[in-house]
């Protein structure tokens, strides 16, 4: 990418350290303010306790508006956390955004929702819907698929298809039927004069269309079959799909099988030439990878066996840099002068790590969604291939494998500033599953451990702060603040992030008074921005929000 900033003027009052400035982001990981289900209170973390007891430290807020969120009613997210780290400022996000175009009816006077509609009309063709389906607003929102069937409607498109993927991830486990159905009767109201909209597909967000950072092409090699070529296990509605699916293999939304809506044996809605698609996920991470299916022609991941002729539109365009998708109804967030390209410009080593599943979070999230490097002589990016597996099951994930990484560039000291995302408290905190919440906490502490002492070792200095909340909260609670329980008892488990605040620590073996120990308090994560620049020895551009770490200048 290329670099359009200016090199930032160097702070003669603060010397940089002699080993480099690592940033760990334990994704993930706050503190809740329940004891019962705090996966992190429970684990058994010796090395953060001594970091936090030993060490300046605060709390940062990391959800709703202190992030760029609609309301602090929204919790925090990856990549709305890794813009905010990584762009040292807060931006209006893709919840917000596309609540705005939607009500502003900007989205419908724009060119490509005009495209999509004519297409269908022109052709009386099918408009389809593809995406998330809750108000989890971490990459959907299901009030704005109502809002375009609606307006798609009045506009006189006659056929709709909705290819639904079940969410249990961002809201309750399983919560499916709390949107399916009343979701039909919406449909039912549409379909009283005249028109024809119906739910077509679906499948749990874990199992079909929404892999990330190519962890595993097989799931979109799924959606694809499910969703363009109708094929799959048949049922002749979501609601009879969901119940008889759950009761098969008793698992939570996210992880429910695909499929096909049909009658008489016939897929009610495969996507065929002249058709309009319409993904309707604002965040991209999971979006891009179907979005190459449509647009790409050469595309190495699977046979597509049939690839309709289509127009085809994300919400919002989900890779900057490499422009995918062609089409998109809303403008994302224009991210820039972030701080990987400031710190390109100015010169500074830098080395971004973690395993699939974050990867791209510390890379394409922190430079405001852009895939590449802003310099390739500065920069390494390194990508641990993820285990492809339940990850209740190896809680530990790659966190060994990624601290490695970590301590052999502090050892070898060929960057300035390091990177890492620990993606154990959220990936294994997602899962509901308590006991394995608490080993991955417990698995991440071991290598927090471990770099602290090369930290030291090599004189730098070590971050450890979180992008959200997720493990800390491994159950619902009431209003009350009491667990929710199930039938049997046993806690109602939750998967999805939290409102939580995120911890901030600062370890410096070597520090020599070049700045306060009372770190600023009330600030968001976007503060560590404007942070990291400074313990590099920058002053920080004028409009980033203030620094954590009071630095003299
Ligand atoms: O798994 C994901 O896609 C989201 C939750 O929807 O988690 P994170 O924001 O931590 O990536
Ligand atoms: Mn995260
Ligand atoms: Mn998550």
């Amino acid at each position: 990418m290329e670099i359009k900033v200016d090199p930032l003027k160097k702070n003669p009052a603060f010397t940089p350290r002699r080993g480099p400035l690592v940033l760990l982001i334990l994704d993930g990981v706050g503190f809740s303010r329940y004891e019962e289900g705090d996966a992190f209170r429970r684990a058994l973390t010796p090395h953060f306790d001594w970091l936090w007891e030993h060490c300046p430290h605060t709390t940062l807020k990391a959800h709703g508006t202190a992030v760029g969120l609609p309301s602090d009613g929204d919790m925090g997210n990856s990549e709305v956390g890794h813009n905010a780290i990584g762009c040292g400022r807060v931006y209006s996000q893709g919840a917000k955004l596309v609540d705005e175009a939607i009500a502003s009816g900007r989205l419908f006077e724009g060119p490509v929702w005009r495209r999509l509609v004519d297409n269908a009309k022109k052709n009386e063709s099918t408009l389809h819907f593809i995406g998330l389906f809750s108000d989890g607003n971490v990459h959907s929102n299901i009030a704005h698929l109502k809002a375009m069937l609606e307006q798609a409607k009045r506009e006189g498109v006659k056929r709709a298809r909705i290819h639904i993927l079940l969410d249990g991830r961002d809201v309750g486990e399983t919560s499916a039927l709390e949107y399916v159905d009343p979701f039909e009767e919406f449909l039912a109201r549409l379909n009283e004069d005249g028109v024809d909209y119906r739910i077509a597909s679906g499948g749990g967000r874990m199992v079909i269309t929404m892999d990330r950072y190519g962890a595993n092409w097989d799931m979109v090699r799924k959606g694809w079959e499910t969703h363009v070529l109708g094929e799959g296990r048949q049922f002749s509605s979501a609601h009879e799909a969901i119940e008889t699916l759950r009761k098969e293999t008793g698992a939570i939304d996210q992880d429910l099988p695909p499929f096909v809506i049909a009658e008489d044996g016939k897929p009610v809605g495969p996507i065929q030439d002249g058709d309009s698609v319409i993904f309707f996920n604002f965040r991209g991470d999971r979006a891009i990878e179907m979005s190459m299916a449509f647009e790409m022609d050469d595309f190495p991941y699977f046979d597509r066996k049939r690839r309709p002729k289509v127009e085809y539109a994300g919400m919002m365009e989900y890779d900057g840099d490499k422009h995918i998708p062609r089409q998109y109804l809303v403008a994302p967030p224009s991210i820039d002068r972030t701080v990987g390209e400031y710190l390109a410009a100015s010169g500074v080593t830098q080395m971004a790590v973690s395993e699939t599943q974050k990867f791209g979070h510390v890379t394409y999230f922190f430079n405001g969604n852009r895939t590449g490097k802003f310099s390739e002589e500065l920069e390494e990016y390194i990508e641990i291939p993820s285990d492809i597996v339940p990850f209740e099951w190896r809680p530990w994930m790659k966190g060994a494998e990624i601290a490695e990484e970590v301590i052999k560039a502090v050892k070898e000291n060929r960057f300035r500033f390091i990177r890492a995302n620990f993606p154990n408290g959220d990936m294994v905190g997602h899962t509901g599953v308590f006991q394995a919440a608490v080993c991955a906490m417990e698995a991440v502490d071991i290598q927090l451990g471990r770099i602290r002492k090369a930290v030291e070792e090599a004189g730098g200095i070590l971050l450890v702060t979180a992008d959200h909340g997720n493990c800390e909260e491994m159950y619902e609670h009431d209003k009350n603040g009491n667990v929710v329980r199930n039938p049997d008892g046993t806690p109602k488990a939750k998967t999805a992030h939290t409102l939580n605040p995120v911890p901030f620590i600062i370890y410096d073996p070597e520090y020599r008074g070049d700045y306060e120990t009372t770190l600023r308090e009330g600030l968001g994560i976007s503060s560590i921005g404007t942070t990291c620049i400074e313990l590099l020895g920058f002053i920080p551009p004028d409009d980033y929000d203030p620094g954590i770490v009071p630095v003299k200048r």
